[in-house]
């Protein structure tokens, strides 16, 4: 579903990342890990085209995604949902018009179809139907992650972005989180490319993962294939004491 090559992404002088390859597999949940500051967030933004690459190349339901007339460009953007680290919902709009947000963008629907859309995913992310016309400051954070969600499958993505999907979230409710991912993913047949400090989330619900780290892909596979890798930063990340204790409570 995405394929990346030979990407490059610098600010200045500083170069971020170079050389990076990574493949992302329909139907798969790829975790995708790597120290902070190394540049998880930037590549995903990259792939959305929010950053500029230097150099490579960035293949989406395989399209190159330089090839595409702004027309093409919108058609993949709406293939693709995103949930960005905070939420990213607009404070001033309540949960159902957060949601119609990409709604009202990409399609002519009336009002009543639009209002029936959003009350379905609000329903879809588990959150009751009385959320729907609260703003985001009414909400606790896994509310607003869910709402997040919800606008995030507002126009049925093939793709699911997330960014730190469990990050702020108290352990029960980043296991909620994670589980509804997992159902998500099942019931939609989607591919989710989720950016995560979470070692549980990776346990429960990753297919595979990529690790960054020195600006390229370090390793890439099953958990078993990462958990084996002689890398010093995959030992210590999946072979330290927070590793082993999300092991031994059998996540
Ligand atoms: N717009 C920008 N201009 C300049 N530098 C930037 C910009 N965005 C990110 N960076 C730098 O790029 C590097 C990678 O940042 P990024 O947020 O992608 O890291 P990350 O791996 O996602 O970290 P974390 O796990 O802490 O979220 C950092 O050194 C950051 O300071």
């Amino acid at each position: 579903m995405i394929r990346v090559r030979g990407l490059e992404v610098a600010f200045g002088e500083k170069t971020i990342m170079k050389g990076l390859d990574l493949d992302v597999y329909r139907g798969e949940i790829l975790g995708f890990v790597g120290a902070s500051g190394q540049g998880k967030s930037v590549l995903t933004r990259t792939i959305l085209g929010l950053v500029r690459k230097r150099a490579g190349t960035i293949e989406v339901f395989g399209e190159d995604l330089d090839d595409l007339s702004a027309g093409s460009r919108r058609a993949v953007e709406r293939r693709w949902g995103v949930l960005f680290q905070q939420g990213a919902l607009f404070s001033s709009l309540t949960v159902k018009q957060n949601v119609q947000v990409p709604m009202r963008e990409h399609l002519k629907l009336s009002e009543r179809l639009l209002d029936e859309l959003a009350r379905l995913k609000i329903e879809m992310v588990g959150l009751k139907p009385d959320a729907a016309d609260k703003f985001p400051s009414e909400l606790s954070g896994g509310m607003i992650k869910r709402a997040s969600l919800a606008r995030a499958l507002a126009l049925d993505p093939e793709i699911l972005f997330l960014d730190e999907p469990t990050s702020g979230l108290d352990p029960i409710g980043a296991g909620d989180f994670d589980d509804l991912i997992s159902t998500l993913q099942r019931t939609l047949g989607l591919t989710v490319f989720m950016v995560t400090h979470d070692l549980d989330s990776i346990h429960t619900v990753c297919d595979r993962v990529a690790a960054l780290g020195e600006g390229h892909i370090i390793a890439a596979g099953s958990i078993d294939t990462m958990m084996a890798s002689d890398h010093p930063w995959l030992r210590m990340y999946f072979n330290g004491k927070r590793a082993r204790a999300v092991l031994q409570t059998g996540a």
